[in-house]
């Protein structure tokens, strides 16, 4: 049998679930004037979706960096696999894709797949990793004659070719079209159903709404909600109200009001508070009709959420 390996004795852990994977706790990372990170704490358990959300410059590259050991915390502490992000058989565990990525130009692709491959003990076939991510048949070409969109494939193949437990993608498709960005998203989610855990950070509020089933919400260096899909918009607790009202400008000063839309003959209210709003609109006579109250999408409770968080600052 062969002689267990820091990566086999952990493996034995993969089984129990709510295992926790990743941790940051009071995390706080500054460059020079810019606090990016403020004391920030957040567990990753194994066999979680996790989508990391958040405005440019929230802090969420700076958190993934954390996690994957290329930057080290000005204060608190973060682990990765049970131990230390620095210590190199932990970070064979996991799986990274930055947010840009400089693949030598005159590498031929399997050449690159099988240079990642080299640093793990046990990884996936190469063959059927590119036909995962759409790049079967390019093993010969080189880098530099790729497409970008096959460029960003590449670059979160190369995440999972050491069969890791866990992968952190920063942005992963960038720079993809609309297929494209699907096909990497249903490789995603094999990954994931087959036990992997992903932590991934989008500016495509679709693509976290469309993958994760935990969102993260970060924003000024610190989490501003955590939950289901689901639950964050109830945090925003926004709602969307629409009406059919010819009488706009005629309408009173409204409570909880965030916005207001006109769409041809329909209004659309986003309010944090459609009870009262409603009441108001019945109070003040407002000859109003085709009343309908709806959910936001994550994209509009995320805004509320951050927009909140500049004024409450
Ligand atoms: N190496 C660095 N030197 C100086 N400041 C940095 C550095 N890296 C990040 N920052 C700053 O830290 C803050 C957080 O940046 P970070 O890249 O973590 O945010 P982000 O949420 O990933 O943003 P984006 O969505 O734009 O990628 C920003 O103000 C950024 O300018």
């Amino acid at each position: 049998m062969a002689e267990p390996t820091a990566e086999r004795m952990t493996a034995p852990m993969a089984t129990r679930t709510e295992e926790t994977l990743a941790r940051a706790v009071e995390v706080s990372r500054r460059y020079g004037d810019v606090l990016a990170l403020d004391g920030l704490s957040l567990d990753i358990r194994s066999g979680e979706l996790v989508g990391l959300l958040g405005p440019n410059g929230a802090g969420k590259s700076t958190l993934i960096n954390l996690f994957v050991g290329l930057r080290r915390p000005s204060s608190g502490r973060v682990e990765l696999l049970g131990g230390s992000p620095a210590d190199p058989a932990r970070r064979r565990g996991i799986g990274v894709t930055p947010q840009e990525t400089g693949l030598p130009a005159n590498l031929r692709v399997r050449e690159v797949v099988d240079f990642v491959a080299a640093h793990y003990p046990s990884g996936v076939e190469r063959g059927a990793l590119l036909e995962r991510f759409g790049l079967s048949g390019l093993e010969r070409r080189q880098i530099g004659g790729l497409s970008g969109g096959q460029k960003r494939r590449l670059a979160v193949a190369l995440a999972f070719v050491g069969s890791p437990r866990l992968v952190f993608l920063d942005e992963p498709t960038t720079g993809l079209d609309v297929e494209a960005r699907r096909s990497l998203w249903e490789a995603i989610r094999h990954f994931h159903a087959e036990g992997g855990t992903v932590v991934l950070t989008s500016h495509y509020l679709e693509e976290v709404e469309a993958l994760a089933e935990r969102v993260v919400v970060i924003g000024q260096g610190r989490i501003l909600a955590d939950g289901t899909t689901a639950e964050v918009r109830d945090i925003a607790g926004v709602r969307r109200v629409t009406l059919t009202c010819d009488d706009l400008p005629g309408l009173p000063e409204l409570p909880g009001v965030l916005s207001t839309e006109r769409d041809g003959a329909r209004t659309h209210l986003l309010t944090t508070d459609a009870d009262t709003l409603v009441r108001s609109l019945v109070r003040a006579d407002v000859p109003f009709s085709d009343l309908e109250i709806r959910p936001t999408s994550l994209e509009e409770a995320f805004i509320t959420i951050t927009a909140r968080e500049s004024r409450a600052a």
